[in-house]
C-alpha cells in the first residue's frame, strides 16, 4: 500500500498521522493533523488501539526489565518481543485511522514509541550544563515506513537528551499552537495528566515553559491494580471514599524530584511511594495519591512566580473528578477541561507527535531552553523513509 505524496511534500501545510503510547500503558492514540508546524493547525481524525491484558503484561515486565538494566550492558532479550508488539499495536492503530478517513495523502508519520527507561539530566549550574540523561522509546520506525509506504520520524527524544537537555516534555510546542489558536487572554498553563504530569505555561507574548510535575495516574493505576480492582480508578471512585493523609503526602513531596528546579523530567516509576503505604485503605490510598498527582502539580506551578489566569486540564487524568477536586482546591481555582475549548484531550498527545513530525521535517525546533533545558532550541526525531 502506498500513500506517500512526494509532491506534496514542499508544500506549506502537511498531513501527518501522530502516534502515541504513553506511560499509562493503556494503548495506542494515532490522529491525523492538517499543519505547517507553525500556528496553523487542523485536527482530524482519531482512534484509541488498547493493549490487550497479554500484550500490556509484556510491556509491564520489560519496563521492571529495563529498570533492572539500567542502560548499562547488552538490552534484556524482552525488548525485541515488546518491539513487535508496540510496532503491530501501532500498525492496527494506523490501519484503523486510515479507515476512519477520506485523507489518502498522508504525508508523514510521526511515531513516539513507548518508552521503556528515561533518566532525566542531572541539572548543572546553568542550562545544559549538568550530566547528561538517557532515554529509550522502542519501536521501530522503519517498520511504520515499509508497512504504510509513509515516511515516519521517530526517536523524538534523544537529540534533546544527546545535548543535555530532559527528553521530555516535548508536547509543550505544540501546545503553545493550541494556546495561540484558542485566543485565551492572559497567562496560560496547559496541564497533562497522564502516567506521568507535565505543564506548558504559555505566557501572553507566546513565550513558553514547561516541565514534568511528577505523578500523574501512575501510582494511583498501580495501587489499584495492585489491590485486584481493575487498570485505574474509574471515575475517582475510590478515591472519591477516601481521606488523603496528609503527613504521608507531605513527606513523599520532600523527596528530590520536588525539590529541583524546572526544567525536569520523570519516569513513571519514579515515585516508588506504593511501598510506603502498607495498612491504608484501598479508598484512602487512592485518595492520597489522587491529591499526590494535584500537589506535584501545584508545586511546580508555584515555580513559576507568575500569575496565571487560565489553567486547562487534558490527558486521562481529567475524566479523574478526584484529581480535579484536589486540583481545584490546591491552585484555588477554576480549571478548564481542554475538551471545552475544543480540543480532543485524549488525542492530544498523538496530535503533537503528528506535529512534531512536520516540525522535524521543516527543521524547526521541538525543544527550548525553557523546556528541556537544552543550551539552545534544538530539533528531534529520526526519518525513516520507505524502502518499497
Ligand atoms: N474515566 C476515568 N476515570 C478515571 N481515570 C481515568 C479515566 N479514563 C482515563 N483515566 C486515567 O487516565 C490514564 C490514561 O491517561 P493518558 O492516556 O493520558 O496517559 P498516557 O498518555 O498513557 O501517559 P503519559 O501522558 O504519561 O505518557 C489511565 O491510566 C487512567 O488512570
Ligand atoms: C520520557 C517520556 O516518555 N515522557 C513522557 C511522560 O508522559 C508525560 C510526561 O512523562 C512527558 O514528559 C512525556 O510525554 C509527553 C508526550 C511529552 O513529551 O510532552
Amino acid at each position: 500500500m502506498s500513500k506517500v505524496n512526494t509532491a506534496a511534500m514542499d508544500k506549506q501545510n502537511l498531513t501527518a498521522i501522530g502516534l502515541m503510547s504513553g506511560t499509562s500503558l493503556d494503548g495506542v492514540d494515532a490522529a491525523l493533523v492538517h499543519t505547517d508546524g507553525e500556528a496553523h493547525v487542523k485536527t482530524a481524525q482519531h482512534i484509541f488501539r488498547a493493549y490487550t491484558d497479554e500484550e500490556r503484561a509484556v510491556l509491564v515486565e520489560t519496563m521492571r526489565q529495563a529498570v533492572k538494566w539500567n542502560f548499562v550492558g547488552p538490552s534484556p532479550n524482552i525488548f525485541a518481543k515488546a518491539e513487535d508488539i508496540v510496532d503491530a499495536a501501532h500498525v492496527d492503530a494506523i490501519t484503523s485511522l486510515l479507515a476512519k478517513t477520506d485523507t489518502q495523502d498522508i504525508d508523514l508519520i510521526g511515531y513516539h514509541g513507548q518508552t521503556v527507561l528515561h533518566h532525566a539530566a542531572i541539572q548543572g549550574q546553568g542550562q545544559g550544563q549538568g550530566q547528561k540523561g538517557a532515554t529509550l522509546q522502542i519501536g521501530r520506525g522503519q517498520a511504520l515506513a515499509d508497512e504504510f509506504g509513509i515516511p515516519t520520524a521517530y526517536d523524538f527524544r534523544s537529540n534533546d537528551v544527546s545535548v543535555g537537555g530532559q527528553g521530555a516534555p516535548l508536547a509543550p510546542v505544540y501546545h503553545k499552537a493550541l494556546v495561540m489558536a484558542a485566543g485565551l487572554s492572559g497567562n496560560t498553563a496547559v496541564i497533562n495528566i497522564g502516567g506521568v504530569s507535565n505543564v506548558t505555561v504559555v505566557v501572553a507574548d507566546g513565550n513558553i515553559a514547561a516541565s514534568d510535575c511528577g505523578p500523574g495516574n501512575g501510582p494511583l493505576d498501580s495501587w489499584v491494580s495492585q489491590n485486584g480492582l481493575g487498570e485505574y480508578d474509574k471515575d475517582g471512585v475510590l478515591s472519591l471514599r477516601g481521606t488523603p493523609d496528609i503527613a504521608r503526602l507531605e513527606g513523599w513531596l520532600k523527596r528530590p524530584f520536588f525539590l529541583k528546579n524546572v526544567p525536569k523530567s520523570a519516569d513513571r516509576y519514579d515515585f516508588d511511594v506504593l511501598s510506603t503505604m502498607h495498612g491504608m485503605s484501598i479508598d484512602n490510598g487512592a485518595a492520597t495519591l489522587s491529591m499526590f498527582c494535584a500537589l506535584a502539580i501545584q508545586n511546580t506551578l508555584n515555580q513559576y512566580h507568575q500569575a496565571i489566569e487560565n489553567i486547562v486540564v487534558c490527558g486521562g487524568g481529567r475524566h479523574n473528578p478526584a484529581i480535579i477536586a484536589a486540583l481545584t482546591e490546591a491552585l484555588s481555582t477554576r480549571v478548564i477541561n481542554c475538551d471545552d475549548l475544543g480540543w480532543d484531550g485524549d488525542a492530544l498527545e498523538a496530535q503533537a507527535f503528528a506535529y512534531m513530525a512536520v516540525r522535524h521535517k521543516k527543521r524547526l525546533p521541538l525543544s527550548f531552553p525553557s523546556t528541556t533545558g537544552v543550551s539552545n532550541p534544538v530539533t528531534g526525531g529520526v526519518l525513516a523513509t520507505p524502502n518499497k
